[in-house]
Parts: structure tokens; sequence; C-alpha cells
């Protein structure tokens, strides 16, 4: 159980899996964490079903944190910066989930030498799934990346890299969840037209899936060996991969990695 006292701006689908995560690691108690948002039902409701406590007033975030974590839509950062800047004191470490918004922008928006960490989670880490990249800011101590480190390891994986890394780490694991539910969606529906019932069907693509990403991270082999471990000659497997091949199923995935890796510096440049 970490001693720090942690703050959320912005009660969304990030903040929700970020605090489940948190309390079900055994990080940190309910009692430990506050959440704003601007929805009063909102509140209720991560009051309820999660037990934080929480508040319509961004001011009383910092009151209570240690650490803030930004989990506002990056259109609206600045408006949130500039609400508690002058609540920000040096006991507080800032950790920003912003997808695009740059350290320099966060930073020039608080007073000098606050400590702040950007980083980009993905939703899996409800269930300690995640996997997670963070950069440190300009004034943050090794104590800080420690800390952030325990966070996000607690929940998942987690890399330090440099920054500017950031917008592809959001291409592809920040946004990665939203294409791989997809790919199972299409692997239920391809079963469900060849006869299977859909939870069944669902059940065995989800399965698959996680069989697959466990071989790649615990064989250390080469997706390509692996796939290549599938595929018999003149079998089955062969027909499936000359069909995703048709499809464009590889172009399509890098193009939908690229573009979201755009959009997020987009994000960052248009503040
Ligand atoms: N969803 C994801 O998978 C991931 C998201 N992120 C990043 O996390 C951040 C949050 O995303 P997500 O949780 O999906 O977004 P949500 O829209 O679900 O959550 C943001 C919440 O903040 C509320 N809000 C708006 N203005 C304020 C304010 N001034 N003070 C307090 N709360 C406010 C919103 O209310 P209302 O809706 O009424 O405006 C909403 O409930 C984004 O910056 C995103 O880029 C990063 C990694 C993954
Ligand atoms: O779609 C988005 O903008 C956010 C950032 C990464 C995942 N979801």
């Amino acid at each position: 159980m970490l001693k720090e006292k942690f703050g959320f701006i912005g009660g969304g689908k990030m903040a929700e899996a970020l605090c489940k995560g948190i309390i079900r690691a055994g990080l940190s108690a309910g009692s430990n964490i506050i959440v704003s948002d601007v929805l009063a039902e909102r509140c209720r409701l991560l009051k309820e079903e999660i037990g934080v406590q929480t508040t319509q007033d961004n001011h009383d975030i910092a009151a209570f944190a240690d650490v803030i974590i930004l989990a506002v839509k990056p259109q609206i950062i600045g408006e949130a910066l500039e609400n508690i800047k002058n609540d920000i004191t040096p006991r507080h470490l800032i950790i920003s989930i912003a997808a695009g918004i740059p350290l320099h922008f966060i930073e020039s928006k608080l007073r000098e030498n606050v400590r702040v960490i950007r980083v980009m989670p993905n939703t899996p880490c409800l269930i300690a799934s995640s996997a997670t990249a963070f950069a440190p800011g300009k004034h943050t101590t090794e104590g800080d990346k420690k800390l952030a480190h325990a966070i996000f390891n607690a929940v998942g994986k987690v890399f330090q890299l440099e920054e500017k890394y950031l917008d592809a780490v959001t291409g592809v694991s920040g946004s990665g969840p939203a294409y791989v539910y997809m790919f199972i969606e299409a692997l239920s529906d391809g079963g469900v037209k060849m006869g299977l019932p859909r939870e069944i069907a669902t059940a065995l693509a989800a399965q698959t899936a996680l069989g697959a990403a466990k071989m790649v991270l615990e064989t250390g082999q080469h997706p390509a060996q692996l796939k290549d471990a599938v595929t018999s000659p003149a079998g089955t497997t062969i027909e499936g991969v000359s069909k995703l091949e048709d499809g464009g199923l590889r172009a399509a995935v890098i193009n939908a990695v690229e573009a979201a890796a755009l959009k997020s510096k987009k994000l960052g440049e248009l503040l």
C-alpha cells in the first residue's frame, strides 16, 4: 500500500479503470483516492461503485492528494490546469494521461519547478493487464519516476521512454485495445457465420487472442515464427491467412497506428 494520496481530475472511463485497478492491486484504498467530475451523477456513481471520495470542485483535489492525475480530455487540459494552478505546491506530483499533450505545455501552465510525468496507459489497467509508457518531465526526481513505475507496474507492464515516443505509444497501446476488440468481434462473427453460438464464438475468439499474445510474450519467438507453426502446408490456416492478406489486414493495422499517432501529435499542436 502506497502512502501517497491520489486525486483524479476528470472521473471518466480512464479514471474509473485506473481507480479500480489501483484498488484491486492493493496500491491504495478508496478512502485515499479523490476524484472530481463536473457531473454530480458521475460522482455519485464512482463513490457508490468504487468507494472513492468525490467532488465537483477541482480545488478539493490538491488539498487532499499528493499525486494528481489529469484525466480529462486533451482539449480541456488547459482549462483544468488554469483552474488548479494556484493549488499546486512542491508536495504534488502531476501525472497527465491526456493523449498528445506535451510535458512542456503542462509545465508552462503551472508554477516553476512543478514535477510532471506524462503517461499513456490503456484501459486493461482495470484488470492489471495494462500496457503503459511514461516520460518524466524537467523537474521529476528519481523518487517520482519510481513512484510512477510502481503505480503502473501494479496495473500491468510499464516502460519508461523519452517523450518523443509517446504519440507512437498512443497509436499502438493507448488506442490498441479498440483494434484488438474489433479483431475479436470479427473473429467471433466469422464463427457465428459458420454456425457457432455467439457466446461460444466470442469466448473462443477472446481466449485465442489472449493465448496468442501470451505466446509472443512468454516464448520470446517472433510473431512470424509462431504464425508459421500454426500454418500447415496445404492446411486450413493458410487459407485463412491468404484471405487476411487479400483484405489488407497488415496495411490496415499499420495505417491505423499511424493515423492514431498523428492525431495524438496534432492534439498537442492545436493547443
Ligand atoms: N479511454 C482510454 O482508453 C484512454 C484515455 N486516455 C486519456 O485519458 C483522458 C480521459 O479519457 P477518458 O476517461 O476516456 O475520457 P472521459 O470523457 O470518459 O472522461 C473525462 C471526464 O472528465 C469530465 N470533465 C470534463 N471537464 C472537467 C473538469 N473541468 N473537471 C473535472 N472533470 C471534468 C468529463 O465530463 P463530461 O463528459 O461531462 O465532459 C468526463 O466525465 C483523456 O485525456 C484521454 O486522452 C489515455 C489512455 C487511454
Ligand atoms: O481515443 C483516445 O483519444 C484515447 C487516447 C488513447 C485511447 N483513447
